[in-house]
């Protein structure tokens, strides 16, 4: 399998060079050059197997000419045996025809963790091969932060730097990021927003020279191996509902367009989804993007969903570079307009595509907060506040009772217990036990300003080992 950029200037690439690539040097994101297509017949024979199983079918076509089989296998049955239901990714059933897909259950309680805990593995594996060390800088509005960390604290060969927005993500998720404490783990608060953090990790690719050779890898989904991974769950569910004899539906809480990407390419292999739902909450750049052909930057909002506070949404030029026949001239060329004047239209045909792949919804806060209020009287069930968005729009989008509407439930809601609360469901939440300490660990965080420079002298200062690269 060859990887492409899409802004089609960068070299290609095989999947241990992705792995280890992150941006592409032209800017662009990379995409593998074909996608697998599976028959009916092929995917109807996975029903029934273990998440690990299925995963290995899945996700095979993309590693391979770089991880042998077997060694491919032992290391999904490792990363999805971490995970703290039998199912992995259980389904539940809310109303008749309507489920959540339950991404939860990783050590991070988000969905980060199915691909954050492969790719730890995945480094550890092909670094010892080569005998390089790396950096890690990522971008985290709260989630990806600390399933990092954690996917990658054992990871001998890796140094880690983490940049939240301070102040901005709740302190659960902040805790589950600063009290991991080694010393090649770094958290840094930078006085800014997410975007601020995601454009400091786009422009250390641009510009490595603060690293002094030592290559720079990235965790944020700008990498590959993190749509690949979660590309599993929506086949996973599709088979538990009949699918692919019957298609489905999934809605999807969105903010850097990574997951509901994942849901195009299962929909692109073969897989039969019905509608495909974009959910935003008031930073909604995608919904005006679907819904009016605008794709514009606005003030960025903190909201109950502190997660999904992005504007400048990364895979969405994955997206632009299909719609646009894989010219990557002319991503390039809508990429430095949006860069100059922070926003664009595209061609009407090529919107109109976009409208038949997608449906999309912005929710705001009260409504997340009646979502989450609504379902609880429904079912007894508590939702995070990414989740609730997730079934807002299920409810307000869908065109059909007939076929099953599944909604991403991104994460648990003892992360989010601000908006549970303004919720005004009574019920406590409790922490898992191997986070009932949490509030009382030690936490390690160092804020920074809003400045590239002052966050690459960080790195450079401490990223080998805590001691200066
Ligand atoms: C809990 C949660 N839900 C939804 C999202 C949105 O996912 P994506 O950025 O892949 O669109 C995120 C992070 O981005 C998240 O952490
Ligand atoms: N919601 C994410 C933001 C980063 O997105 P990513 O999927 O590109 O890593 C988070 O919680 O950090």
């Amino acid at each position: 399998m060859r990887y492409i950029s899409t802004r089609g200037q960068a070299p290609a690439l095989n999947f241990e060079d992705v792995l280890l690539a992150g941006l592409a040097t032209d800017g662009g994101l990379y995409v593998p050059e074909n996608l697998p297509r599976f028959t009916q017949e092929e995917i109807a024979s996975w029903a029934g197997l273990p998440y690990h199983e299925l995963a290995f079918r899945v996700m095979r076509p993309f590693v391979t000419g770089s991880i042998p089989d077997a060694d491919f296998k032992k290391i999904l049955e490792e990363t999805y045996g971490v995970f703290a239901h039998n199912a992995v990714a259980p389904l539940r059933q809310l109303n008749g025809n309507e489920w959540v897909l339950e991404l939860f259950h990783g050590p991070t309680l988000a969905f980060k963790d199915f691909a954050l805990q492969l790719l730890g593995r995945l480094l550890d594996y092909v670094l010892e091969k080569r005998g390089e060390r790396v950096v890690i800088v990522g971008a985290t509005s709260g989630d990806t932060g600390s399933a990092a960390i954690e996917g990658c604290k054992h990871c001998e060969n890796v140094d880690i730097f983490i940049l939240h927005p301070h102040n901005r993500v709740s302190e659960v998720q902040r805790r589950q990021m600063t009290t991991i404490l080694g010393e090649n783990i770094h958290n840094i608060a930078i006085e800014g927003n997410f975007d601020d953090c995601q454009e400091m990790v786009k422009a250390s690719f641009a510009d490595q020279s603060f690293l002094k050779g030592t290559r720079l890898v990235a965790v944020n989904s700008i990498n590959w191996a993190r749509i690949m991974a979660q590309i599993v769950y929506y086949f996973h569910a599709a088979l538990q509902l009949g699918g692919p004899a019957r298609s489905v539906s999934f809605s999807v809480p969105t903010g850097n367009f990574g997951d509901i990407f994942a849901g195009y390419l299962a929909r692109n292999m073969g897989l039969p989804i019905n509608q495909l739902i974009v959910a935003t909450n008031r930073n909604d750049i995608l919904h005006r993007f679907m819904s009016g052909n605008q794709y514009v930057k606005e003030t960025l909002h903190a909201t109950l969903s502190p997660s999904m506070d992005i504007m400048v949404s990364s895979n969405f030029e994955r997206l632009l570079f299909d719609l646009h026949g894989r010219n990557g001239a002319a991503i390039a060329g809508l990429m430095d307009s949006f860069k100059q004047g922070g926003g664009f239209s595209v061609e009407q045909e090529r919107w109109t595509e976009a409208r038949k792949l997608f449906d999309s919804l912005a929710v705001d806060d009260a409504q997340t907060c009646e979502t989450i209020a609504e379902v609880y009287e429904q079912t007894g069930e508590v939702l995070d506040p990414h989740t609730a968005i997730g079934v807002k729009a299920a409810r307000e989008c869908r065109r059909s009772l007939d076929i099953p509407m599944v909604i991403l439930g991104t994460a648990h809601p003892v992360k989010f217990p601000d908006a549970v609360e303004k919720a005004g469901v009574g019920k406590a939440l409790e922490l898992p036990a191997h986070l009932s300490d949490l509030f009382e660990r030690e936490e390690r965080c160092t804020v920074l300003p809003n400045e590239l420079k002052a966050v690459q002298a960080f790195v450079s200062q401490h990223g080998n080992r805590g001691k200066p690269l």
